[in-house]
């Protein structure tokens, strides 16, 4: 692992056919107790991201609900700053430290819209979001340990460059299925299975029909 960048766990809820939400944007494949378990993950690192669409379609909070703990700063990946302002992040960035990482390409209007709120806005690319740029920026910041919360796409980001270290996925007693329903990971994939990064299976749980299966990277 580079020492130049945060630790960083890939986390989520799949299908047994390996999709995170439906065609319609149904995500919620977690039950309560593997729930628990994420926000007791959620308060034991420094930070969690996601990316747009899943702030655009869950409207999510981030926050440690489901146990006593301390919340991890949020940040969200958002090129042209074009997340809503009636968002719960946006809403409640008075209470919950709150980062935006844009690149390049966001417009004046949208990013002084951003500024009226109390969250700290990073630049890091030209065009999407530069990952690799901005986990150095966030080592800078003292952020030692990142929760990466999807969706499929920022999945990916994180994937292709080898930028993590763990993954740690829940197998929803659910079967989803339908060619646009978002996947674990989106994006192009590899080529050949040769391509994909090592991992070694680390630890199984079992939460009466769900399995929480812990992977690192070898
Ligand atoms: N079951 C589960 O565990 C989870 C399910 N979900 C579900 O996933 C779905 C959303 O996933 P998906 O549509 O893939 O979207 P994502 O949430 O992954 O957001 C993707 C967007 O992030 C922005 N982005 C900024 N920088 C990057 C970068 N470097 N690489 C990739 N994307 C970048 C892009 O928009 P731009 O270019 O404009 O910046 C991109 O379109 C929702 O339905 C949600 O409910 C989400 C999380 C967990
Ligand atoms: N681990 C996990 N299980 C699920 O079933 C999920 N739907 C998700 N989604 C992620 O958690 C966010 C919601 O967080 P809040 O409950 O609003 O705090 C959601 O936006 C995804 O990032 N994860």
């Amino acid at each position: 692992m580079e020492k130049s960048r945060p630790y960083v766990i890939l986390s989520a809820a799949t299908s047994i056919d390996g999709k995170i939400a439906t065609v319609t944007g149904d995500s919620k494949l977690s039950s309560k107790q593997d729930s628990i378990r994420l926000h007791n993950l959620r308060s034991k690192v420094d930070a969690i991201i996601v990316g747009k669409n899943t702030v655009l379609i869950d409207d999510p909070m981030l926050t440690v609900r489901y146990t006593r703990g301390k919340n991890p700063i949020r940040i969200i990946l958002d090129s042209k700053g074009t997340i809503s302002k009636n968002s719960k992040i946006i809403q409640t960035s008075n209470k919950v430290p709150t980062i935006i990482a844009v690149s390049n390409q966001i417009s004046k209007s949208n990013l002084d819209k951003l500024k009226k709120f109390p969250i700290e806005i990073i630049v890091a690319g030209k065009n999407s979001i530069n990952i690799k740029l901005l986990l150095r920026k966030l080592s800078d910041k003292k952020i030692k340990s990142i929760l990466v919360e999807g969706g499929g796409t920022i999945n990916w980001g994180f994937i292709k460059y080898d930028l993590f270290d763990e993954l740690i996925i829940t197998i929803s007693p659910f079967l989803i299925g339908g060619k646009n329903a978002v996947s674990l990971i989106e994006g192009n994939g590899f080529r050949k299975i040769s391509n994909s990064p090592n991992l070694r299976l680390k630890s199984i749980k079992r939460l009466k029909n769900h399995l929480v299966l812990n992977y690192a990277k070898v």
